[in-house]
């Protein structure tokens, strides 16, 4: 499928910091909007519907599945969740830059529909500091960080099919890596379409 705008992807083993990463890149960047995904996985202390997640039960869900309302679904750490149509075409198709923040599978899926994706990986500087942001971020019960402990190994090791890698050790410095992929990413589309103004509205000149 083809569209106007960049797409960019991001995933990560759970607690590596993605989801803080792509808010301060949205507080810095009004030209990105990202999606807000459905889930089956109960809501967080502060987690409000519409804002991180849309969340719905399992039978909204698979009703959805079975309308084909998804660009992407997958199940990660034992609940469900997918990407629907509805929330972002329209913003695509109008060109905007979109971020979608969902695991490796869905970004594979993404990836296939979307050639053009930039499908960026986030990874922890250790497995011990991993489990030691989930336990600091104090949302997930023993058995849940387990879980997730458990899975990140696998995820990891999908680092290798994705665009680019950076690793979150200091943040500032993960968000400047992460603000350069998308900029690039911008002035490389804009080269791509051989137009100065294009190029100039990438570099904010114009
Ligand atoms: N495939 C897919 N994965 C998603 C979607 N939304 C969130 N995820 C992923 O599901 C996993 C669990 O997310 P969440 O329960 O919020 O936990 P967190 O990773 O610890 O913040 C993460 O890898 C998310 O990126 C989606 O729409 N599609
Ligand atoms: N570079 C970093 N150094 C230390 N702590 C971090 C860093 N990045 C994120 N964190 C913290 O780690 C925890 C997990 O981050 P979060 O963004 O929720 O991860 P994810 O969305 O990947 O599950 C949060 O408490 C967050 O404040």
């Amino acid at each position: 499928m083809e569209y106007p705008g960049n797409l960019f992807v991001v995933a990560a083993p759970s607690g590596a910091g993605k989801s803080s990463l792509v808010k301060a890149l949205l507080e810095l960047d009004s030209r990105l909007m990202v999606s807000i995904s459905h889930t089956t996985r109960s809501p967080r202390g502060q987690e409000q519907n519409g804002r991180e997640y849309w969340f719905v039960s399992e039978e909204e869900f698979r009703a959805m599945i079975d309308r084909g309302d998804f660009f992407e679904w997958a199940e990660v750490h034992g609940n469900l969740y997918g990407t629907s149509r509805a929330g972002i075409e329209s913003r695509m198709a109008a060109g905007e830059d979109v971020i979608l923040e969902i695991d490796w599978q869905g970004a594979l899926q993404i990836k296939r529909l979307f050639p053009h994706a930039v499908l960026i990986f986030i990874l922890p500087p250790s497995y011990d500091e991993l489990l030691q942001r989930l336990q600091r971020r104090g949302e997930d019960d023993p058995e849940v960080i387990q879980t997730r402990m458990a899975n990140a190994r696998m995820e990891v090791a999908q680092a290798r099919h994705f665009d680019f890698v950076i690793i979150n050790a200091l943040f500032e410095t993960a968000l400047f890596d992460l603000k350069a992929i998308v900029h690039a990413q911008r002035l490389k589309y804009a080269a791509q379409r051989r137009s100065r103004k294009a190029v100039f509205d990438a570099l904010n000149l114009s």
